[in-house]
């Protein structure tokens, strides 16, 4: 087993002298703290772990993650102990949370009290100084320069998704000519890489061409190992260093040098081109904000990162589903027959019209969400709104250096929300009450597939619109798409799940076209 490293005994040493000294700091504070607010403390929450150091938590972790359940291993802790838990693995004690009211404090009305943790120290190598790490004045300094470019007028034609979408339907048709099956999830992943690169660059890596671009295979291959290595460094928090430090470093080195050709040839090509400023990419623009190269790259790798990923698990997830569930998939055909491209080119208007599509999209989303745990760090001695108490219902102290973790995949699965149906995909119920009612945007901090607050999601409406759109197409280009015989079909949550950063298909997403 890949992780039995995790349990050997240096590593155990180790994590025993830290875990001491941090239990003490953070007691003494939590203490203190205690006489001045009205909360209780977070030693009285149900634990998930029951051994010191949280050695059980951990190889039940490890066995989750080996075995490809780790948001359903969530899940049943949630089930089995509460919408607010504790937990402790080594010297790291966090709580986990699926009550929105916590969630709406953390994100929104008491953000100034949490920052991203050791999600900078982590991340930074691969993703360098960009928003997604970024605090403070610098977070909100890109914010302000990168949000003008995600209006939606920018791709209300759909122009800058057509041509990539047209190669994907070329591809899989030609990935199709041997058995009729093809595995979409790698097609989505180089998708979504073409629409970002021309997004930011003005210029696609073109990773859907049939004679393939060594440069950018390879770059989406480091891509790849960089981000898994920095997610598995992620769940050992303090001590992250203990993992593949040189595996990361010469992934990264890859990405850098690609992302610095395309920075290079952009900005070359733009300087030529400067009489129509209009016509800019939006990397030459925002040059003009960060002449420091690094810094550029750093904004560059993490758009790249977040249009890449995010869209393509989230077009993966809807083909897993609707091949899954026939007369889903065939009310949504009849739906986008309505439309026709031949006749008059799709804008993103037409998409917003299709309302079951819409639906689907929404499920797929509350089912799988693509970003589906996420974690803030309190930055000085803070409460949460509830969960703590006899009755579960008090603030809970969060002492300085404590991490809180909210899941929306376990949110969007709670029955006493969604109601007793929740594990089923049945994109009818966000035409019904109460849903129907909430406000659209974060649906009463029940539905987060993209955050919320100051630092929700910039890329929500340019992904979904390309997701829209590129459902679309394949339905009326491959009519027939079906599961393959072949392909196993588990209750929905049971099915094996890769957790990087983002939440895939473990198994990909095999998809039978059927007769064209
Ligand atoms: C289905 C697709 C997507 C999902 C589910 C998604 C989800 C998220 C989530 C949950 C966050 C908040 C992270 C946090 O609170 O720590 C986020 C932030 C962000 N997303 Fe997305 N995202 C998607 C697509 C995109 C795309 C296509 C882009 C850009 C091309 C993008 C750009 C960003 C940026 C820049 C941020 C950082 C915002 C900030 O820190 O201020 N996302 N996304």
């Amino acid at each position: 087993m890949i992780y039995t490293f995790w349990v050997c005994p240096v590593v155990a040493a180790v994590v025993l002298y830290i875990y001491r000294a941090g239990y003490i700091r953070s007691g003494r504070r939590a203490k203190q703290s205690l006489l001045k607010a009205d909360a209780s403390t977070y030693d009285f929450l149900p634990r998930a772990n029951r051994w010191p150091l949280g050695i059980d938590l951990l190889v039940l972790t490890v066995k989750a993650l080996d075995e490809s359940h780790l948001m359903e291993f969530f899940l049943d802790n949630f089930r089995k102990l509460g919408n607010t838990f504790q937990q402790a693995i080594g010297p790291n004690t966090s709580i986990l949370t699926i009550e929105p009211a916590n969630v709406e404090a953390i994100l929104l009305s008491n953000a100034k009290d949490w920052g991203l943790g050791f999600r900078r120290t982590i991340f930074f190598p691969l993703l360098g100084d960009g928003i997604f790490l970024q605090e403070g004045d610098a977070w909100k300094h890109s914010r302000d320069i990168l949000r003008p470019h995600f209006y939606h007028r920018h791709y209300e034609d759909l122009d800058i998704y057509r041509p990539h979408v047209k190669s994907l339907l070329e591809v899989i048709s030609t990935d199709a000519i041997a058995t009729g099956v093809v595995d979409l999830q790698p097609l989505f992943f180089r998708l979504t890489l073409d629409v970002t690169t021309e997004f930011l660059f003005g210029e696609s890596v073109l990773s859907q061409r049939p004679v393939s671009d060594v440069i950018s295979h390879d770059f989406e291959e480091a891509f790849d190992t960089a981000q898994s290595i920095s997610t598995k460094r992620s769940r050992f928090q303090k001590l992250y260093w203990l993992v593949d430090g040189k595996g990361l470093r010469k992934a990264c080195k890859i990405v850098h040098e690609f992302a610095d050709g395309v920075i290079n040839r952009t900005l070359t090509s733009s300087a030529n081109d400067v009489n129509d400023s209009n016509k800019l990419p939006f990397l030459s623009t925002i040059a003009q904000f960060y002449p420091d190269r690094d810094a550029l790259r750093g904004q560059a790798i993490n758009i790249l990162t977040a249009g890449r990923d995010s869209t393509a698990t989230f077009l993966s997830w809807t083909f897993f589903h609707l091949v899954r569930y026939p007369l889903v998939m065939e009310k949504l055909r009849s739906e986008v027959s309505q439309v026709d491209e031949t006749v008059a080119p799709l804008t993103r208007a037409d998409l917003l019209r299709l309302t079951y599509l819409q639906n689907v999209m929404r499920e797929v989303l509350r089912l799988h969400p693509p970003v589906p745990l996420i974690s803030r760090t309190a930055l000085r001695d803070t409460t949460i709104p509830t969960g703590g108490g006899p009755d579960g219902k008090s603030p809970i102290l969060v002492p300085q250096g404590m991490s809180v973790l909210y899941s929306a995949y376990c949110i969007q699965r709670r029955t006493d929300i969604y109601g007793m149906d929740a594990e089923m995909f049945r994109p009818e119920r966000w035409d019904e009450e109460p849903l129907r009612s909430r406000d659209q945007t974060h649906r009463g901090w029940t539905f987060l597939p993209f955050g919320g607050g100051p630092r929700a999601c910039l890329g929500m409406d340019f992904s979904l619109t390309e997701g829209a759109y590129a459902i679309v197409r394949i339905l009326q280009r491959f009519p027939s798409i079906k599961l393959p015989a072949d392909e196993p079909v588990y209750v929905t949550g049971r099915e094996r799940q890769a957790v990087t950063i983002s939440l895939n298909p473990a198994d990909g997403c095999r998809v039978d076209l059927g007769k064209e």
